[in-house]
């Protein structure tokens, strides 16, 4: 199944970084898997596991962790970013400093930045000149780092502005556990993994109140059609939508437990306080800054996104979240079809 036995350097030795490593080191691959921490680093290469991420999981021998960056990439063609979106800037501004070469950037991370409104794959571009960037390619999808770290099946799809890099990629991540699709559609990609997180943030809410599968699929069903007037607005195909990239991931993170977008709404609904249920996960939870930068995208394309608008009001203004709901259901009445066909005519 395609090429195997290269090197790739993994940047960001968190949940999903180490459980595409796995993927990538069970392909065949040498994988340096890249932390800022010195202290991981020592401690995944002596036990063999990341027990600050995937703490039951022995990692393949292929998977060496690295602390020196410049190391970890010599002789290195592909690249996976796999830190949060506020760390990508800082990450490829000290890869940039170290490269001698082209290479392709895989990134994996699902936001946007609310100071600029870009996509991940904008924010690479600005940050890496030409002479050291071939190709940028987005993998994303339904894909939980706990079971992929299990090798349970999972799918997700690549996409690029060049998709002979895309294919190529598709071939270094691809095995029985681990099904990579094609899409050409970079921008649906990027936006509907960017703000599912929004989302799962709203549908823990809900199941944190009490309110049960009836409140859910609304949220799911009406979230997915403000993702999808926003993603056509901005060009994507809204065909993305009803795709792993749509559906597929906006499913896996409203129903997950292991959904941390899930947990942290879960935990607001039943009454703790943003600040603290952050403090205690300790871990990317992507929907909460990706949500500053919809409602601001809801407003200069003028785009009707309704839960994502009332969502900052209870992450940021205070509300309450039985009254957000409230105020959810009791707005003026509304037609589904002529809003569908809304979408398709954005
Ligand atoms: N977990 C999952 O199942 C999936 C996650 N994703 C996406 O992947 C991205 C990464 O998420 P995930 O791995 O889960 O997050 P985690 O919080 O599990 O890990 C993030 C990793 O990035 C490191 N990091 C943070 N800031 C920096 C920095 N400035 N320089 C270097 N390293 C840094 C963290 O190190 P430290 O903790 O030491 O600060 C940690 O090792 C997110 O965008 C997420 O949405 C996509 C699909 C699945
Ligand atoms: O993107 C993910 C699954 O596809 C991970 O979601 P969380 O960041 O909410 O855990």
């Amino acid at each position: 199944m395609g090429n195997r036995n290269e090197k790739i350097t993994v940047l960001g030795a968190g949940s999903w970084g180490t459980a595409l490593s796995i993927v990538l080191a069970d392909n065949g691959h040498d994988v340096r898997l890249w932390s800022y921490n010195q202290d991981q680093v020592k401690q995944i290469n002596e036990t063999r596991v990341n027990e600050l991420y995937l703490p039951n999981i022995k990692l393949p021998e292929r998977i060496q962790a690295y602390f020196d960056l410049q190391t970890s990439i010599e002789g290195v063609d592909t690249i996976v970013l796999a830190v949060p979106t506020k760390a990508i800037r800082e990450v490829v501004g000290k890869l940039v400093r170290v490269l001698t070469k082209k290479v392709t950037i895989v990134h994996v991370a699902k936001g946007i930045e609310p100071e600029t409104l870009k996509r991940i794959s904008e924010m690479i571009e600005e940050e890496m000149p030409e002479s050291v960037l071939r190709s940028i390619v987005v993998l994303s999808g339904p894909s939980h780092a706990e079971e992929v770290s299990l090798r349970h099946p999972t799918t997700v799809v690549v996409t690029s502005k060049n998709m002979d890099e895309a294919e190529r990629v598709q071939d270094l991540f691809m095995n029985s556990n681990f099904r990579v699709y094609t899409n050409p559609d970079l921008i649906g990609v990027e936006i509907g993994g960017a703000l599912k997180n929004i989302i799962a943030l709203a549908a823990g809410i809900s199941d944190g109140l009490g309110y049960g599968d009836n409140a859910k699929a609304a949220l799911i069903t009406r979230g997915l059609a403000e993702i999808a007037r926003l993603g056509t607005k901005l060009g994507a195909n809204p065909l993305t939508f009803s795709g792993l990239a749509g559906i597929g991931d906006l499913i896996v993170t409203c129903t997950s437990v292991h959904s941390r977008n899930w947990r942290t709404g879960n935990m607001l609904g039943k009454g703790e306080k943003l600040e603290d249920i952050l403090k205690k996960l300790g871990q990317a939870v992507e929907g909460v800054r990706t949500t500053k930068a919809a409602r601001q995208m809801a407003e200069k394309y003028d785009v009707k996104m309704p839960i994502s608008m009332i969502l900052y009001e209870v992450l940021f203004e205070n509300m309450n979240p039985k009254d957000a709901v409230d105020e959810l259901m009791t707005r003026m009445k509304t037609s589904e079809m002529d809003d569908l066909v809304n979408i398709l005519t954005e």
